[in-house]
C-alpha cells in the first residue's frame, strides 16, 4: 500500500511559564488527578523555566527521520502533532488534508501497549480525523516497539555507559523504570481474554532483553511519577523509595535505565535526574542513569524500519512472543475492548 506522508504523534509539553498549568489541564481534564498534584508538577516545570524539553527532542527525532528516509530513498514528507500541546494533533491533521494528504502512516512515540501507552493514542487519531471531518486522511499507526532489536539495542549500550560511569561491580544494581499506572488500568491492558497486564509485563520484557543483552545476572523492575487522588493504587514500588531498599540491602550504587520513555522529556529530568538522584545522593549512593534512544542513530532507522514494514513489505523484527500489537487503521481498538480505559468517578 502506498502512504502519502508520515505523522510523527507525541505527547506535547509546555514551552514557557505561560504555558504550563493550560498544558497540565490538558492533561488531566477529566482524569480525576487533585488540584495539590497538579500544582507540584507545575513547580517540575518551572524549574526548568516553564519549558519541558519534549518538543526539541521530538523535532530533532524526526530531522533525523527525515534524513533516514532521504537516505533510504523514500519520499514521505513528516508531519508533527501532540496530544496535549502545540502542535495540537488535531490541527495537524488538518494541515495534512489540506496538502492533499490522503493515507499517512502514524508514528506513536510510545514503544508498549495498554491505555495510556497506546490506546490513548488511537483516540488521539480517532479525535483528530473527527475534527476535521469529510477529506480527513487514513491513518495507519505504526505497531509496538518494546522488543525491536534497534530499541533494545540501544538502550543496552546507554546502560553500558551508566554502568561504566559507576565502575559497576557487585555492590551496583541496575534497576529499569517506567511511568506508572493504575492498577486498575494495567489489569485491563490487553485483549479481553489474554490475562491482562500487558504494560507492566512488556516493560519486564523489554528490561529482560535489555538486561541479556547487556549480560546482566540480575536487575529489578520499578515504577515512577505517580499520579492520581491517593486511594487509587498504582504501580508499585515507586524507584524513590526502592533507593531505600536497596540501600538497606547493601547495594553501593545504581544504574538506572528508563526503558518506559523513548526521550529525556520531564519526568525523566525532573523525577530521575533530580528527585532519584537526591535520594541516592542522601543514601550515599553511586547513581548513572542511562540514555533514552531519541538521540541514538538506531531510533531513526528503527521508525524507517516500522514504515518500510508497511511500504515494502520488510519483515517484523521483533526479539519477544508478544503478538506485534497497536498497529490498526483510524483510532480502531487491537480487538473489541482491548486496554479500555478504567471508568473514572469524577
Ligand atoms: C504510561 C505513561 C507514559 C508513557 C507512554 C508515553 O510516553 O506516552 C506517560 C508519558 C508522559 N507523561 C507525561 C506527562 C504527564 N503525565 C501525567 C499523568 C499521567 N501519565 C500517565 C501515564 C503515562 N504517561 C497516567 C496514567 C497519568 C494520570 C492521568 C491520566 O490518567 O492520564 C501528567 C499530569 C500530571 C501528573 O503527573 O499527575 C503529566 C504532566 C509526558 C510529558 C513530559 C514532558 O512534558 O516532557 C510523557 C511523555
Ligand atoms: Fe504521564
Amino acid at each position: 500500500m502506498n502512504y502519502d506522508a508520515l505523522l510523527w504523534l507525541s505527547f506535547g509539553g509546555p514551552e514557557g511559564p505561560d504555558e504550563v498549568m493550560p498544558f497540565l489541564e490538558n492533561v488531566t481534564r477529566g482524569r480525576g488527578v487533585p488540584r495539590e498534584r497538579l500544582e507540584e508538577v507545575a513547580e517540575h516545570y518551572h524549574h526548568f523555566g516553564g519549558v519541558s524539553p519534549i518538543n526539541r527532542l521530538n523535532r530533532e527525532a524526526i530531522a533525523a527521520v527525515e534524513k533516514e528516509l532521504a537516505a533510504q530513498g523514500i519520499d514521505l514528507p513528516v508531519y508533527f502533532g501532540n496530544r496535549n500541546w502545540r502542535p495540537m494533533v488535531e490541527d495537524t491533521v488538518a494541515t495534512m488534508a489540506a496538502d492533499g494528504v490522503r493515507r499517512a502512516l502514524v508514528f506513536p512515540t510510545s514503544a508498549y501497549g495498554g491505555y495510556s501507552a497506546c490506546r490513548q493514542y488511537d483516540e488521539d487519531i480517532e479525535r483528530a480525523r473527527a475534527a476535521v471531518g469529510e477529506g480527513a486522511p487514513h491513518l495507519v499507526k505504526l505497531r509496538q516497539f518494546f522488543d525491536h532489536p534497534l530499541f533494545v539495542g540501544a538502550f543496552a549500550d546507554a546502560l553500558r555507559a551508566a554502568r561504566a560511569e559507576l565502575g559497576a561491580d557487585e555492590g551496583t544494581r541496575t534497576v529499569f523504570v517506567a511511568h506508572s499506572v493504575p492498577v486498575g488500568a494495567d489489569a485491563a491492558a490487553g485483549p479481553p481474554g489474554s490475562g491482562g497486564h500487558r504494560y507492566s509485563r512488556q516493560i519486564a520484557e523489554a528490561a529482560r532483553l535489555v538486561a541479556a543483552e547487556v549480560g546482566l545476572g540480575g536487575h529489578d523492575v520499578v515504577w515512577q511519577s505517580r499520579s492520581g487522588p491517593p486511594q487509587v493504587p498504582w504501580l508499585e514500588p515507586d524507584i524513590v523509595d526502592h533507593l531505600g531498599t536497596l540501600h538497606a540491602e547493601g547495594v553501593r550504587a545504581v544504574a538506572v535505565c528508563p526503558v518506559g520513555f523513548v526521550s529525556d522529556h520531564l519526568e525523566v529530568i525532573w523525577d530521575l535526574d533530580n528527585e532519584a538522584a537526591e535520594r541516592a545522593a542522601e543514601l550515599g549512593m553511586g547513581f548513572a542513569r542511562a540514555a533514552t534512544p531519541n538521540a541514538d542513530p538506531r531510533f531513526a532507522q528503527l521508525v524507517v524500519e516500522l514504515v518500510r514494514e508497511h511500504t515494502q513489505g520488510a519483515p517484523a523484527r521483533k526479539l519477544s512472543d508478544f503478538p506485534a500489537a497497536g498497529g490498526t487503521a483510524n483510532g480502531a481498538p487491537c480487538a473489541p475492548g482491548c486496554c479500555e480505559p478504567v471508568r473514572r468517578r469524577s
